[in-house]
């Protein structure tokens, strides 16, 4: 996957556990750091996170979900760590309910008000993995495609391209 502005969207890499999802995100990665790309990195959990390595953070340290709250984003570096990523990696996507996505996306729009765009996660590249058949371990859903689409999409749900 080129990595250029025209890739740009919410792409997924989707498979059974231990298929190489985690292999294909890190090379991923390091192809897109390469290009002189940001990335951020960073998993729904700790130990995803650090399986996964690379740098990578839980996504609630990342974004500013603290506790129970999302913390406001007045704060100045988290303001430009997400102004500045241009790649979003999020890995084990299927623990993340549709709710801490949409606030993700509508901080990157917050966070980039220059920009001409409501595109989502203002026009960033997001790369999510995990695998939807694991959905059944952390809420109530059967698991088809409609099912994690709402699930982990919301209103985003809609821009999802799936990458494997
Ligand atoms: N292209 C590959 N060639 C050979 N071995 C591979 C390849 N990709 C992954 N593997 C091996 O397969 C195993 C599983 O890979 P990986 O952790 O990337 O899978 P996963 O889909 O992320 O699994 P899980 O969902 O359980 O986290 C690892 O031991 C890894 O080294």
């Amino acid at each position: 996957m080129r990595t250029s502005s025209g890739n740009a969207g919410v792409w997924r890499i989707q498979g059974p556990g231990g298929h190489g999802k985690t292999n294909v995100m890190r090379a991923f990665i390091s192809k897109a750091a390469s290009m002189g790309k940001r990335v951020t990195v960073c998993a729904t959990t700790g130990k995803a996170a650090k399986f996964l390595g690379m740098g990578a953070m839980t996504a609630h340290f990342a974004f500013g979900f603290r506790g129970s709250q999302w913390i406001p984003l007045t704060n100045r570096y988290m303001l430009m760590f997400l102004a500045m990523a241009d790649v979003i990696c999020l890995h084990e996507i299927s623990m993340a309910k549709a709710a801490f996505l949409q606030q993700l996306h509508q901080r990157c729009l917050d966070a980039c008000p220059n920009l001409p765009t409501n595109l989502p996660f203002a026009g960033k590249l997001i790369l999510l993995g995990g695998d939807k058949h694991q959905l059944a371990a952390v809420c109530d859903h059967k698991c088809d495609e409609d099912a994690y689409t709402s699930h982990i999409g919301g209103p985003c749900g809609t821009c999802f391209k799936k990458f494997i």
